[in-house]
């Protein structure tokens, strides 16, 4: 069963991620709620705080992935945040959210 990324897995997703632009983050690593599996998902979110701090748009989207940032201390450091995964992700792909749409009628 796979439950962090690996060293070579993590320094090899941190290498991309400086190369972006925008970054949309949906879903940790592994199960980051227990130590000894938390080391990509932390890894990955200080990356992120370091990449929006050299201009990358960061989005982070998903209650674990929102948590995984808070924990890290490094919430306030990305572009974006929110509790919304599915829900996100299905906006993106261009689907209108019940909530929006009912928005839209008023
Ligand atoms: N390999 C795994 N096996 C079992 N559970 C996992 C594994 N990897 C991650 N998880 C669990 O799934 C959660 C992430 O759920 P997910 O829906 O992808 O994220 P989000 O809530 O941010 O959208 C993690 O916090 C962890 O508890
Ligand atoms: O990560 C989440 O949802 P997901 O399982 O769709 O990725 C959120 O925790 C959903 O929370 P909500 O249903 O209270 O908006």
């Amino acid at each position: 069963m796979g439950l962090d990324s690996g060293p070579e897995t993590t320094k090899m997703l941190q290498e991309k991620l400086r190369t972006m632009k925008t970054v949309l983050w949906n879903g940790p690593l592994g199960v980051f709620e227990m130590p000894n599996f938390a080391k990509g998902t932390f890894a990955i979110a200080d990356t992120l705080a370091e990449i929006t701090q050299h201009g990358c748009i960061t989005i982070v989207g998903g209650g674990d992935s929102v948590a995984a940032m808070e924990q890290s201390g490094k919430a306030d450091k990305v572009s974006h945040i929110s509790t919304g995964g599915g829900a996100a992700l299905e906006l993106i792909e261009g689907r209108v959210l019940p909530g929006v749409a009912a928005l839209q009628k008023v």
